[in-house]
């Protein structure tokens, strides 16, 4: 669990970060959103301590930050960055027990754990000795989750973690990574500019401007109940899309039996109608083509239930 309360850092009297303040529960991510220059890195950067806040507070596990040294902090604080950063000379096994050894664990110990956290990233053992060059860019991004993961923070940070990767390979992962969040079960910060990936990953959205927080709250709160003009307008470019991604097969159980509609069995209550079309088999489209009517037929009723649960 992380709480920041009222963060602010200046340069040359100019505030970048104003009266920031979130919480992140374990299993939860907090995506920061927001244009070029709204505050999203130095964020990051004064959790981490690289840059240090003029004022407020931050509490990781309940703990005051301010009395760690930056050492002990950053051992609570696993990251995953956009260029991945394994150390092209190590093997995948020793990529991912640079932090176990830092802490002083045993051989067998860092064995289990390297063994149980590829296991977790669907990765095969024989991974484990080979250099990074040698597995694909997703693999190499697993690796990447498997090292931040691998010291027990409480907290990962994660700065455009699928920035660097091929669209396909980018939309493959980020499903990949939605369904391990329960498993990684900690607290996520995501920093990224893809709008649809941080309706896609974020469980709550933080939207920044100008260093200060314009909305936070669930996907469906920001497209559906924007607070302000500027949230409305930050998303009304790919509204339709966002819909897509934010509606869900659950959302429109209320209207329609799903029963009916011969779904792949691997499609969850939770995918959204955007996963739904992903499957693209003549007889999956022709279902999905009834699924999209549906949604059209009853968008206002949904949207204004959307907006009254808000
Ligand atoms: N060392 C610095 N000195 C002065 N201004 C800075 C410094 N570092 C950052 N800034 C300013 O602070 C603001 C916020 O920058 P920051 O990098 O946090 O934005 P961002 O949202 O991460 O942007 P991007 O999406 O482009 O990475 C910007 O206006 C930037 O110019």
């Amino acid at each position: 669990m992380i709480e920041v309360r009222n963060i602010t850092k200046s340069y040359h009297s100019t505030p970048v970060v104003s009266n920031l303040s979130f919480s992140v529960a374990p299993g939860e991510v907090l995506v920061l959103l927001g244009p070029s220059g709204s505050g999203k890195t130095t964020t990051l950067k004064i959790i981490n301590r690289l840059i240090e806040k003029d004022s407020g507070k931050i509490f990781i596990e309940s703990e005051d930050t301010d009395k760690l040294t930056p050492y002990e902090l950053r051992r609570k604080i696993g990251y995953v960055i956009q260029s991945i950063g394994l150390f092209p000379h190590y093997t995948i096994e020793q990529n991912i027990s640079i932090v176990p050894e830092l802490l002083g664990w045993n051989k067998t110990r860092i064995q289990n754990r390297v063994d149980s956290l590829l296991e977790m990233m669907n990765l095969p053992s024989s991974v484990k000795s080979r250099k990074p060059h040698e597995l694909s860019g997703g693999q190499q991004q697993r690796v990447g989750i498997a090292r931040a993961l691998a010291g027990g923070p409480s907290l990962i940070l994660m700065d455009e973690p699928f920035g660097a990767l091929d669209p396909i390979t980018r939309q493959e992962l980020q499903k990949e990574f939605k369904q391990l969040e329960g498993a990684i079960n900690k607290a996520i910060i995501l920093v990224t500019h893809d709008i649809i990936e941080a309706m896609v990953l974020g469980d709550k959205i933080c939207l920044l401007d100008e260093g200060k927080i314009q909305q936070i709250g669930t996907p469906k709160e920001l497209l559906f109940q924007p607070a302000n003009k500027f949230v409305k307008e930050f998303f009304s470019q790919h509204k339709l899309q966002l819909e897509l991604n934010a509606v869900t097969l659950q959302d429109l159980s209320g209207f329609i039996s799903l029963e009916g509609f011969d779904l792949p069995a691997d499609l969850q209550p939770e995918a959204s109608l955007a996963e739904c079309l992903m499957y693209t088999d003549k007889k999956a489209s022709l279902q999905y083509n009834s699924l999209l009517k549906i949604y059209f037929n009853h968008r206002e009723v949904l949207i204004s239930k959307f907006k009254e649960s808000v």
